[in-house]
């Protein structure tokens, strides 16, 4: 079973993670990881903590000679803001409680509720470790996962669909195919959108308001069967929704149609099935996106996601000092204003956590070697069975 814990604050010296169950004898190639980091520091609506960090991994064990070798992965990256923290943030010995303390919480931060339930005076051990920081070292496990999920050709994208108000309609009629763009660094869809999404961000910008948007995750070549029907727990779908609603500020996943379904009636949904001899088992349409009963349809998957406005505001919002209880406006701490498109770099390596594990549970090996033959002999034993859309 593919697993990983995480940890570190977000102005501590590092943050680190551990990933058990990668196979062995998979090549991985550290350019490919430090560019997912790359990509999860763009996009427009970033603060100035982005103009410190330049984000890389170190990886300290599980692998040898850019092998893994079965053994738990260690990674880290370091903060390069901690230089500038060290006297607040620093583990062992005497450090300064007092310069860097927070008190009046932000709504729509965790600052409230984790000042409370933690039984803390001060905030900052709250927003330390409730930062989207955090995602960073998330980017790297996704990223190795889709090191090892490139050897089925299974590949992941995400682009911007909606900034605020400015929304592209009729999505699904474009075409994904742009590399460059500031917006995203993902693939963006279309450069109108992407002027009109950048006003949208410096409007908000200027007004000292912040915001938030959808985005879109598609995922190609996952084999028909990842994920079951049998169990709640076992559902493709329900799991990578959890992880997803796990990336700070998302409050909404959708598959496919997603919501637009409740408009539809059953017989414009459903994608039918079709077989000729050419094509094997084949739908026209895929309304669901490429999920079926928990279970992967062969089709792409498709999902979207909506991150609520950033809680840090300029101009920020009635709260009161959690000490005294008395009215104060939230404290503001530096912030992006818009960090759409970086979450949506982190959906993607998110979810190619959920894909890897799922594909490792089902072809499951300890070593590339088996895990290679346990698909193709799967993929050859669906081909026996009408379908055609091989390896
Ligand atoms: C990539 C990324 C960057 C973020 N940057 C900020 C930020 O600069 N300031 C801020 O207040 N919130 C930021 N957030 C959102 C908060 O971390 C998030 O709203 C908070 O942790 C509370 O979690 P919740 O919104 O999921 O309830 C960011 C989120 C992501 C995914
Ligand atoms: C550091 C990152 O994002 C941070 C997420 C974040 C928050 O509250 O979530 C607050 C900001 O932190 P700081 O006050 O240090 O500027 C963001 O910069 C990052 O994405 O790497």
């Amino acid at each position: 079973m593919l697993r990983y814990l995480t940890s570190g604050e977000s102005h501590g010296k590092s943050l680190i993670a551990i990933l058990e169950g990668m196979p062995s004898n998979l090549y991985i190639n550290v350019e490919n990881i430090n560019r997912e980091l790359f990509r999860r520091q763009q996009g427009y609506g970033r603060g100035d903590r982005m103009k410190i960090e330049k984000d890389n991994v170190n990886i300290l064990s599980g692998l040898r000679g850019n092998i893994t070798i079965g053994s738990p992965i260690a990674i880290e990256i370091r903060n390069k803001d901690y230089e500038n923290w060290k006297e607040y943030m620093k583990t062992i010995g005497e450090i300064d409680l007092q310069s860097k303390k927070v008190t009046k919480a932000r709504p729509g931060h965790a600052d409230l509720v984790g000042t409370l339930k933690y039984d803390f005076e001060d905030v900052r051990n709250v927003l330390e470790r409730a930062s989207a920081r955090e995602t960073a070292i998330r980017v790297a496990i996704g990223a190795i996962c889709k090191e090892f999920l490139s050897n089925f050709n299974i590949d992941f994208t995400s682009h911007v669909v909606q900034i605020g108000k400015q929304k592209i309609k009729n999505n699904f009629s474009f075409n994904y195919i742009k590399e460059k763009s500031e917006i995203s660094q993902v693939r963006c869809v279309d450069e109108n959108f992407e002027k009109l999404f950048i006003d949208e961000i410096k409007r908000g910008k200027y007004e000292g308001d912040s915001l938030g948007g959808v985005f879109e995750i598609r995922i190609k070549n996952v084999p028909l069967g990842l994920g079951s029907y049998v169990h709640y727990d076992k559902k493709l779908d329900s799991v990578l929704s959890a992880h997803l609603m796990s990336i700070q500020g998302i409050k909404g996943v959708e598959f496919g149609l997603g919501f637009e379904i409740a408009f539809l009636r059953g017989s414009l949904v459903q994608d039918e099935i079709y077989y000729s001899n050419e094509k094997g088992i084949y739908r026209n349409t895929n309304n669901l996106g490429g999920i079926e009963g928990g279970v992967s349809t062969g089709e792409e998957i498709i999902i979207r996601c909506v991150m609520k406005p950033i809680p840090t505001l300029y101009k920020p919002l009635n709260s009161i000092d959690v000490n005294t209880l008395e009215n104060y406006k939230a404290s503001i701490e530096r912030s992006d204003n818009c960090a759409v498109p970086a979450a949506s770099v982190v959906a993607e390596n998110v979810c190619a956590f959920v894909i890897a594990k799922f594909f490792i549970d089902k072809f499951s090996g300890d070593n590339m070697n088996d895990i290679i033959k346990n698909y193709k002999s799967y993929m050859e034993r669906l081909e026996g069975r009408g379908w055609k859309k091989g390896i």
